[in-house]
């Protein structure tokens, strides 16, 4: 473990429970804002009843003004943020409410960046590396999850470069959160499935990370009880409300964790997928987890070990190693029983570019904290064993 002198970060306020979103509009106007932009997607807009009609419908009987950018993007990109940025200016607004998934939070966040500390985003990437604060923004989450919603991470895409960055900051932190699970009821199995496994690689990330505690140790502990037993179900019976109800609670969590102990390779190698192929965050890190696990048992194979134990594994009578073996096979069976798809391949991505992605990977911030430090060509051997994988 590295020294014991941490900051630690949690969410400032997260309202939480079946309904909290109806009051959305007395705590925009609380919090003084008088004209947030929307940040969303032409989707979530058109949801019937959904997580934006009904914040829009709390924010009017509040008497809150807003007006609404509906162009997020999965994976969002810096003409996203721009868009928001010359909106806000153009229409004098004075805070930001996201709505949606990791994509939306991470557009509005982005945007709130640069609003304050200057156009060129990509000169930011990085810990810390601005000063000035965001403008207030609350964030309304629908997927469960990035943790996005109470991160200090800003994950945005170069569209020039298909270099997928992440400007870490405590001020990126979104004033106000909301995890209302009925909203997520109607998430389909594929983004249900997609969306919990990048909760669960968030929960088995930090536990190995050099930078773990035992603060983060609980939160990881308990929210990979929570996929464990809450995941499958979720993506078999979608309403089951108590199953949802789980999920945000692991996914909540999972980002309480990573925003203090950090991932690792698996967000290091996810984010040149997403980057290069577009791919989805969630199916991208459920590809690339059981590969860079399996090359990190040798960095701390007692936790690997506590790991398969936590998956509800039977370690009796083995060595560590052998129970550190099976917590990967945990994480094969949880990709296979929710529907991931078996390998990189059969999403897109072409070996001819391993050397490069695996060359960023390393420059990725998520890096650092990966428990065993590698080579390109370790990095590159792990693309490939995703890519064969059957
Ligand atoms: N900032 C962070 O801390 C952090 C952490 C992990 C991942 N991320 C980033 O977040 C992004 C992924 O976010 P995501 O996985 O939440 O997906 P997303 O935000 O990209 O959304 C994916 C799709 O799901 C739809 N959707 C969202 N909520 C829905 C709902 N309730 N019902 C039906 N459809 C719904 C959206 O319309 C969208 O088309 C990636 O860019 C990833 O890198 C950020
Ligand atoms: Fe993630």
């Amino acid at each position: 473990m590295a020294d014991r002198s941490y900051d630690f970060l949690m969410p400032s306020v997260n309202f939480f429970g079946p309904g909290v979103i109806s009051k959305i509009g007395d705590r925009a106007k609380m919090l003084g804002m008088k004209k947030p932009v929307i940040v969303t997607d032409k989707f979530l807009e058109s949801m019937e009843n959904g997580a934006v009609q009904q914040s829009l419908a709390s924010l009017k009987a509040a008497g809150v003004d807003y007006v609404i950018y509906n162009n997020v993007e999965p994976n969002p990109k810096i003409r996203n943020i721009k868009e928001v940025k010359k909106l806000y200016e153009d229409s004098g607004a004075d805070s930001i409410i996201t709505i949606g998934g990791g994509s939306a939070h991470d557009t509005g966040k982005g945007a709130g960046i640069i609003l304050t500390n200057g156009d060129d985003i990509t000169k930011l990437a990085g810990i810390e590396t601005f000063d000035n604060p965001l403008p207030p923004l609350i964030a309304v989450n629908t997927t469960a999850g990035t943790g996005s919603e109470l991160t200090r991470h800003a994950v945005i895409t170069n569209e020039e470069t298909h270099l997928k960055f992440v400007v870490v900051s405590w001020r990126n932190i979104p004033l106000v959160s909301y995890n209302d699970p009925t909203l997520m009821l109607d998430v389909p199995k594929g983004l249900t499935a997609a969306t919990g496994m990048d909760a669960f690689v968030q929960s088995i990330e930090p536990y190995v990370s050099v930078d773990h505690n035992p603060i983060t140790d609980s939160q990881c502990i308990e929210a990979i009880k929570l996929i464990e037993t809450s995941l499958r179900e979720a993506v078999a019976n979608g309403h089951n409300l108590d199953a949802r109800t789980k999920m945000v609670e692991a996914e909540m969590l999972a980002g309480m964790a990573f925003n203090n102990a950090n991932l690792g390779y698996v967000h290091a190698m996810a984010h040149q997928l997403g980057g290069q192929y577009d791919a989805p965050h969630g199916v991208c890190c459920a590809l690339l987890l059981p590969y860079v696990e399996q090359y990190n048992i040798i960095a701390c194979p007692e936790r690997f070990a506590e790991l398969a134990k936590i998956m509800g594994e039977n370690t009796d009578g083995l060595s560590t190693r052998d129970a550190a073996e099976l917590s990967i096979k945990a994480m094969k069976q949880m990709s296979e029983d929710v529907g991931i798809p078996k390998s990189i391949k059969e999403i897109g991505v072409k070996p001819e570019d391993f050397e490069l992605m695996a060359e960023n990977a390393l420059k990725d911030g998520n890096a650092f904290s990966n428990p065993r430090k590698g080579t390109k060509e370790d990095i590159i051997k792990i693309f490939q064993a995703a890519y064969d994988a059957k």
